[in-house]
Parts: structure tokens; C-alpha cells; sequence
């Protein structure tokens, strides 16, 4: 983990300073009392993409879930240590769990349309939300930046459910970005989704982190060399009662945690020697 002074070279070759949005520090996290997730510290820089890599079991989708509060929802979950959003910390009793999800926003590894048209997907949210401005204007402009718009235009009254795969997880990328987010967590927002829908919601991704900073947990290692910034690598370990518990072994830019990683355990899982 080479994060700490945020000097964060991304993919394409060209160095960035970032701010730092989430600084965390010493994160447990722990379902029934089983500690599944071994002490986190890890800063994810500003409008860049981070993938989380790693075999299944290895808590990338419970680190996920952290950024957003989502496993309060999980009976038996606990979260200990410091998570710094924006240098607030949220596990702070008095954070507000609602507004931070708007502000942290989630896209789901199935896409989970709303039976609704295609138009409420969009405008449901911010309106129960008080929205005060043009809800058209604003459903447009969610569609076109999830680079759907065009596909969708002449049916906005269409069902939301009754798109393709890939253009229903392009509607809820739509719909998280109608929530005007600071950031988007996506839990392998590809893996239900033909080659051609990946390759436009990768683009799509590399299109939105102009504006967003976006956190996703991927199986696919080329996915991760080909949309992020900065891949963290989680594995799993043993504990002292024989159950494995996971841990973030590295984190640094794609580039460098691909072509020379710091640690044997990311060099054989990136190499397939793994396990
Ligand atoms: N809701 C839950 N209740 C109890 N244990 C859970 C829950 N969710 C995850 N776990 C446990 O926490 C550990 C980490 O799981 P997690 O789903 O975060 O890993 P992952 O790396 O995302 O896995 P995968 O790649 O298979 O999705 C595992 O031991 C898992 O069994």
C-alpha cells in the first residue's frame, strides 16, 4: 500500500495529484461475531476508478458496502476502525446513513430496474427526494451522461424491466447519477452482462470519472487493467479457528500492481498460480 502521499499515476501514463475522498483506517468488519474482513487502511483518491480485485471470500464487496453504510442493513454486521469520508468520519453516530447513500451511491451486480417506466427509474428518486428543478431536463440529462439516451429516447413510458440486460444497468447507473452523487460504488456491475454491454459500461465508467470517483469489485482482472486507476488486491488467510478471513494484501496504481506487484500473493493470483 503505497497510497499515502495520493500521488496516484493512473492508467493511462499521466500522474495525477488527487484529494483523497475515503481515508480509511483500521477497518473491521465482522458478521456474527466471525471477523471477515481484517483491519482495512486504504485512500481512494478523487476522481479516479478503483477496482477491487481478489477470490471470492475475500471481503472486497464487504469493504464495498462500507462506503455507503449498506451493511447497517445486514443483521449481525459490525463495522470498527475509521472511515473518513471527505474527512468526516461515517460511522459517526450522527452521520445521517439516507444522505450519505445519496452522496455514495450503488450500482448492483444485477441490474435492478424499478417496475416502472424508464422515465420514473430516473425521476422516482430525486422527486421523494424534494428535487425542485426541471424533472424532465434532469432525466434527460441522466440518461445521456449513462450514455443511454439515445437508445431510450422514443420510449420513456416503456417499462424499465423490459430493456436488455445491458441497457437496464446502464438505466441504473442513470438513476444513481440522477441523485446528483459525489460517488459511485458498483459491486461487479459487468458480471450479468454480454461482451458488447461490458465494453459500454467500461466506456461509459471512463466517461464518468471525469465527474465521479467510482469503487468496483470485479472477478475480471482484464476488467480492472483496462477501466482503473488504482486495483486493490484482497486475499484470504486462516485464522486461528480455521476459518478464512479476508485482508487487503496491496493497493496501488493498475499499471504497477500488474506489471510488478509488491507481494508474491498478488504476483500469483494476477499470474494464475494462485491457490
Ligand atoms: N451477509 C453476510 N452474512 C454473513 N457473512 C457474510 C455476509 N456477507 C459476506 N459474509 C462473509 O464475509 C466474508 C467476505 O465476503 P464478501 O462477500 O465480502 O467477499 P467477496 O470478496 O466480495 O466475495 P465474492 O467475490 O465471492 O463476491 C466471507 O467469509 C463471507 O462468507
Amino acid at each position: 500500500m503505497t497510497q499515502n502521499d495520493n500521488k496516484s499515476k493512473p492508467s493511462n501514463g499521466t500522474i495525477t495529484q488527487a484529494r483523497t475522498v475515503f481515508d480509511v483506517e483500521g477497518l473491521k468488519v465482522y458478521y456474527s461475531g466471525f471477523l471477515a474482513l481484517l483491519d482495512v487502511y486504504i485512500k481512494i483518491p478523487e476522481q479516479q476508478i478503483v477496482a477491487f480485485i481478489g477470490p471470492s471470500g475475500c471481503g472486497k464487496s464487504t469493504l464495498l458496502r462500507c462506503f455507503n453504510r449498506m451493511n447497517d442493513l445486514i443483521p449481525g454486521a459490525k463495522v470498527e476502525g475509521r472511515l473518513n469520508y471527505r474527512d468526516r468520519n461515517i460511522y459517526d453516530p450522527k452521520i445521517n446513513s439516507v444522505k450519505l447513500r445519496r452522496q455514495v451511491g450503488m450500482v448492483f451486480q444485477r441490474p435492478n430496474p424499478f417496475p416502472k417506466s424508464i422515465y420514473e427509474n430516473i425521476a422516482f428518486g430525486p422527486r421523494s427526494n424534494g428535487y425542485k428543478g426541471n424533472l424532465d431536463e434532469l432525466v434527460e440529462d441522466s440518461l445521456r451522461r449513462a450514455a443511454i439516451w439515445d437508445e431510450v429516447k422514443d420510449k420513456l413510458k416503456g417499462k424499465g424491466t423490459a430493456l436488455s440486460g445491458g441497457q437496464q444497468q446502464r438505466l441504473c447507473i442513470a438513476r444513481a447519477i440522477a441523485m446528483k452523487p459525489d460517488v459511485l460504488l458498483m459491486d461487479e456491475p459487468c458480471s450479468a452482462l454480454d461482451p458488447i454491454s461490458t465494453r459500454q459500461v467500461e466506456e461509459l465508467c471512463l466517461e464518468l470519472k471525469q465527474q465521479y470517483t467510482i469503487i468496483m469489485v470485479t472477478h475480471n482482472m482484464q476488467q480492472a487493467s483496462r477501466v482503473a486507476d488504482w486495483t486493490a488486491f484482497f486475499n484470504t488467510e486462516i485464522d486461528e479457528h480455521g476459518k478464512r478471513r479476508g485482508k487487503l494484501v496491496e493497493f496501488n496504481p493498475t499499471v504497477q500492481l500488474f506489471s510488478s506487484p509488491n507481494t508474491r500473493e498478488a504476483e500469483e493470483y494476477i499470474s494464475g498460480r494462485f491457490g
